[in-house]
This record gives structure tokens, sequence and C-alpha cells, in this order.
């Protein structure tokens, strides 16, 4: 495999992690999607993973039911810390290596996030696993993966979800919408399309990160959407 990039950060869905369930994480899926960041990491690209946590725990829904809405955020932020360990965990059984970091500090758990320490780990040759978002209630796992792809130094962000790009309205809803193969982040903000939150948008304008989304169950797989296979939508300024 040949690609462009050296270092990226992909974002794992939570949900997807579920598979054909609405929570939990379903071990078969988990394995596809080890696999898959495993084959990219043995080709030498560098990879940091951010993963969701919509399969254990929103903060949103947490406080929707009464729990205040910054606890209810420290447990959906747990959540993404059961996913990390779940993952980092599947990426050694792969046999490559792999090490899980937190944004939280929990040291018999996980090293504490420094991007110092996980971009070290990165030249090692590990796979970085960060859990536990920004560490800040009323964020989310996207505006996390963006912040951790500046402060790496990544070439790109790899939006892994259950759709395959940006749609013109949630495809989930509307059947009509098209999708986009390439839109600036201007757009995506001023039409409000929901993929990722508006502050992932501005953020990764701000710092021209380039967004790839694209649907993680591609038959391309990763190694394929890196080298502009498979069906994605690339957010960003005109190449
Ligand atoms: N314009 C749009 N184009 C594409 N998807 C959209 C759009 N608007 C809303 N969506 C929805 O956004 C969802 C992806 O974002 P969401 O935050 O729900 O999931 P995720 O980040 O993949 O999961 P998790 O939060 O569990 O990590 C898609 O499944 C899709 O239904
Ligand atoms: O920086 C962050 C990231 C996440 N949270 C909380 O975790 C859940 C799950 O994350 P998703 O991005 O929705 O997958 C989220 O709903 C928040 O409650 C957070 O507080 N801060």
């Amino acid at each position: 495999m040949s690609s462009a990039h050296k270092r990226i950060l992909l974002k794992v869905s939570g949900e997807a992690l579920a598979g054909d369930n609405s929570f939990g994480i379903e071990p078969p899926y988990l394995q596809r999607i080890a696999g898959q960041i495993a084959d990219v990491a043995r080709s030498g690209v560098q990879v940091a993973i951010v993963v969701g946590g919509g399969n254990i725990f929103r903060g949103m829904a947490g406080a929707a039911d009464g729990t205040d809405r910054v606890t209810a955020d420290l447990m959906g932020m747990l959540g993404t810390m059961i996913n990390a360990l779940a993952l980092s965990n599947a990426i050694m059984r792969q046999g490559v290596m792999s090490k899980p970091f937190s944004a939280a500090t929990m040291p018999s758990v996980a090293d504490t996030f420094t991007a110092r320490d996980a971009k070290l780990a990165l030249e090692e040759g590990f796979v970085v696993v960060l859990g536990g978002g920004t560490g800040n209630p009323f964020f989310t796992t996207d505006t996390a993966a963006t912040l951790r792809a500046i402060e790496l130094e990544c070439d790109v962000v790899l939006k892994g979800t259950k759709v395959d790009g940006v749609y013109s309205a949630d495809p989930m809803k509307d059947p009509t919408a098209t999708r986009y193969t390439q839109i600036s982040y201007d757009d995506v903000i001023k039409q409000n399309l929901k993929v990722m939150d508006t502050a992932a948008f501005a953020l990764a304008r701000d710092n021209a990160m380039p967004i790839i989304v694209y649907a993680l169950d591609d038959k391309a797989g990763l190694a394929g959407v890196l080298e502009g296979k498979g069906l994605s939508t690339r957010v960003g300024n005109p190449l």
C-alpha cells in the first residue's frame, strides 16, 4: 500500500463499535476495525485514534434524564475510555503495538495524554488510542479528534462513521439527500450539516486541517480510503 500520509488521526465512531446492536461493543466489528488500522500502521503510516462513546453513554441523553450536564458528560468521557481500552487491545491482538492514553488522570488505567508523549509513542511505532475526549464537558469526541490532530501535527482527520460522507441533509432521515465529494469548511458550517459538530469544523477551518468523512464498513477499508478509493467526502480548502 502506498499512502501520501505520514501521520493520520482516525476518529472511530463509538456507535459503529456496537455493530448491529444499539449499545455495547460487538467483537467482530471491533476486530474488523482493528485489522484495518493494523494494516495501515504496518504500511508505515503513524496512526492516532480518538474513539467516540455513543455506544456507551451520551451526556446530552443523560442530562435529559435529570443528571446534571457536567456529571453526565464525565460519564460520557468515561464511556469513551472503555472503547479506547477495547480498541487498543484489539489492535495489539492484530500484532501491532498500541498504547492507550487518557485525557483525565487515571494512572492505573492508561498514561495521561500529553502531545509530547503521544508523539514519542507514534514515532516509536505505537498506534495511540486517545480516550476521554478533550477532558472537558460540553465538547464531543469530534472536537477532540480535530484538536488532537492539530496538537499531534497529523496530515488529516478521518472520521470513520456509519454514513459514507457529508450529505445535503441527514441521509438517515432524508432519503433524497445527496452526498458531496468535496465541501468547504464555511459551506458545511453555513448549511449546518450535522455529521460533525460546528466546533469541530470551526477548529479544523482555523487550522487548515482537512477532514475525510467515510463509512467504517466501506469495502475499500481505511487503507483504500487513504488512497482515494471508496466513498467519502473531503471537508477542507479547495485542493
Ligand atoms: N448532513 C449530514 N451528512 C451526513 N450525516 C449526517 C448529516 N447530518 C446528520 N448526520 C448524521 O450524523 C451521524 C454521524 O455523527 P454522530 O455524531 O451521530 O456519530 P459518530 O460521531 O459517528 O458516533 P459517536 O458519537 O458514537 O462516536 C450520521 O450517522 C448521520 O446520521
Ligand atoms: O471532549 C468531550 C468528549 C466527549 N464528552 C462526553 O462523552 C460523550 C460521548 O462522546 P461522543 O462524541 O458523543 O461520542 C458525549 O456525549 C459527552 O457527554 C465530553 O463531555 N467531552
